[in-house]
């Protein structure tokens, strides 16, 4: 599922309407009946779960979509009738004054649209909000469909309806001459405490910068009055891009997400106001994203399989052996922090590499003989204190150059002469490398675009702290835009960008960017990050390529987390131990 951006998708729609010649009021359609089913949906959803409704979702089998026919067929005499009840052509009889039974009985068929037919619909009073641009057309066109369905709907006006143009202006004219309800802010009393949900289409793709003046009104009195929004396109204060939130940014309960998915949707804290997101195609194809150069993508089973070529079975031969599975080199872990290398190291095992060997410092050594005693553990020198110190870089290097991965950071600590360490690691090591934790600090004090470079793929598995430290910006510049700052970084320095947090970015030195939407809220605890690495490198030895590796490491981390989270009495008690288990 791609990702666009605000321009991106204004590029599409130009295409779609100009080179496709598809008329803009029918997207428009398409957008408005989308968000009105969507309405509709949710209704129903709150109807069944107020436990009144039993009955008016039976038989309707999905929320929408799903096309309902109502046949009648005479021969004999019995009827299948969809939920609606709707039925034509009843009373022949094939077996009645028909000689000789030639003629097949003559067959009707009407679809009702489900997705559109709402029982109690009566009850329903849903408030419209429309700006004045297309996003306000998308939400007149929907409230057209929604008063088909029996709702009732009431415009409510952010600007002057005289001030619509274009689409959305068509749209004015046919709300009118049907005779649906409008009010004007500014003008009229608008009625929030009277209403059962609101559709927010005051502004999507094209609104910059903070909501003013009389959106700015509308949207902190729909976020008061509690009543559930669904927003159109994007929450309007939503920035499409970042995900960052104006202030006030509509809090929706669904956002109907028009075409492709906007990236300021899968980012938080703009994953956060949007609710539940579904995404409706109105007749854009989804293949001009690519054409049209759209880069980023949801990281979906399918995008792993297809885009990515990630055999996610993960087939093993039955002729294989250990050596079949590629061995890493971990170099990890201090006396202080010695777990993390641990974890980094089995979770390696359990992603499925043949061999795992364990670099470090020799005097820590005897204390993690027999922990996990699947690990091949190697003494490469270092202080009496169990610390690292520059002088392991040669054994490192020794040990590495024999080795498929080589990962390093986690439980590293810091050390004299660890940049001239690193150096070395970069410039010495050609297989995969994998850099997580302090040798991403050490990193970040470095010049390292200047280190010469034997060609092979780069890891760096940062979280927001690091990659505040990595790019020379504050944390919260990091969050601000993820996607944006992963993508630019990968390529600058050419190597492949993992930015964890929830919804980890996977970024590649082309350009290419994944957001992973696997994971649980639980997987923040200590070691999790080491996990992943170790995951990683796991991943590598056993042939992937390193942005492959990367992903699928990160949507199985996500996995592990959910299953782990959900096999304890609760998901804080997850640590992250769990994860491999659960791997
Ligand atoms: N272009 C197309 O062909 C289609 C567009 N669609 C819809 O159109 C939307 C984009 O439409 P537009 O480009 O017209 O833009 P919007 O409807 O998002 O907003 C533009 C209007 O809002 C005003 N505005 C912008 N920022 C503001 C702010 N901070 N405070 C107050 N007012 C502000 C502008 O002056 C302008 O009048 C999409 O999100 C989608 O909902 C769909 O109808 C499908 C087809
Ligand atoms: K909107």
């Amino acid at each position: 599922m791609d990702l666009v951006t605000a321009e991106e998708m204004r590029q599409l729609d130009r295409t779609t309407i100009e080179k496709l010649g598809i008329p803009a009021i029918a997207l428009m359609e398409n957008a408005g009946r989308a968000i009105a089913e969507e309405v509709i949906a949710l209704c129903r959803r709150r109807q069944y779960n107020s436990g009144n409704s039993v009955h008016a979702d039976a038989g309707h089998g999905s929320d929408w979509g799903m096309e309902s026919d109502i046949v009648r067929r005479g021969s004999n005499g019995g009827s299948v009738t969809g939920g609606t009840g709707r039925s034509i052509g009843g009373g022949w009889n094939g077996s009645s004054g028909v000689s000789g039974g030639a003629q097949p009985p003559q067959e009707f068929r009407v679809s009702a649209d489900r997705a559109l037919t709402l029982d109690h619909a009566a009850a329903e009073h849903w408030l419209i909000l429309a700006g004045k641009g297309n996003n306000g057309g998308d939400g007149l066109a929907a409230a057209r469909h929604l008063r088909e369905a029996g709702l009732a709907v009431t415009l409510v006006y952010a600007a002057a309806p005289q001030t619509l143009a274009g689409e959305a202006a068509v749209q004015r004219d046919a709300a009118a001459a049907l005779g649906i309800p409008a009010v004007v802010h500014g003008r009229d009393r608008i009625d929030f405490a009277g209403c059962t949900g609101i559709v927010d289409a005051l502004l999507g793709t094209g609104s910059a910068g903070e909501p003013r003046g009389a959106y700015a009104d509308l949207i902190a009195a729909a976020n008061a009055s509690g009543k559930p929004i669904v927003s159109a396109d994007i929450p309007s204060g939503l920035d499409a891009d970042t995900g960052a939130l104006h202030e006030p940014c509509i809090h929706a309960a669904v956002t109907v997400c028009l075409a492709l998915l906007k990236r300021g949707l899968v980012q938080y804290p703009g994953a956060g106001a949007a609710g539940r997101v579904v995404v409706r195609s109105i007749g854009i194809p989804a293949a001009l994203a690519r054409e049209a150069g759209v880069q980023a993508s949801l990281l979906t089973p399918e995008v792993l399989q297809t885009r990515l070529g990630v055999d996610v079975s993960r087939r093993r031969s039955p002729e294989g052996h250990k050596g079949t599975y590629g061995h890493v080199l971990l170099a990890a872990g201090s006396l202080s922090m010695s777990g993390a290398g641990l974890l980094a190291a089995r979770a390696a095992l359990r992603a499925g590499c043949g061999l795992v060997t364990w670099a470090l410092p020799a005097a820590l050594l005897p204390y993690v003989i027999g922990a996990a005693p699947e690990i091949m553990l190697a003494a490469a020198g270092g202080g009496e204190d169990g610390t690292w110190n520059a002088e392991t870089a040669a054994e490192v290097l020794r040990l590495g150059g024999k080795r498929d991965v080589v990962a390093t950071g986690p439980g590293l600590g810091r050390f004299a002469g660890d940049r001239e360490w690193l150096r070395m690691l970069w410039e010495g090591i050609s297989s995969p490398l994998v850099l997580d934790a302090d040798a991403l600090n050490i990193l970040a004090e470095c010049n390292y675009t200047e280190w010469s470079s034997p060609g092979r793929p780069v890891i760096l598995t940062p979280h927001p702290g690091e990659m505040a430290r990595l790019a020379g910006v504050s944390t919260p510049q990091v969050q601000r835009d993820r996607i944006g700052l992963a993508q630019a970084y990968a390529v600058k320095h050419s190597v492949v960008l993992v930015l964890k947090g929830s919804h980890t970015v996977i970024a590649s030195p082309e350009g290419e960017v994944y957001v992973n939407a696997t994971g649980h809220p639980g997987m923040g605890t200590g070691g999790a990050g080491d996990v992943l690495t170790g995951m990683i490198a796991g991943l590598l030895a056993q042939g992937m390529d390193a942005v492959q590796a990367a992903a699928f490491g990160v949507y199985l981390h996500g996995l592990a987390g959910e299953r782990a989270a959900g096999s304890r009495n609760h998901p804080s008690a997850l640590i992250a131990g769990d994860m491999i288990e659960a791997l």
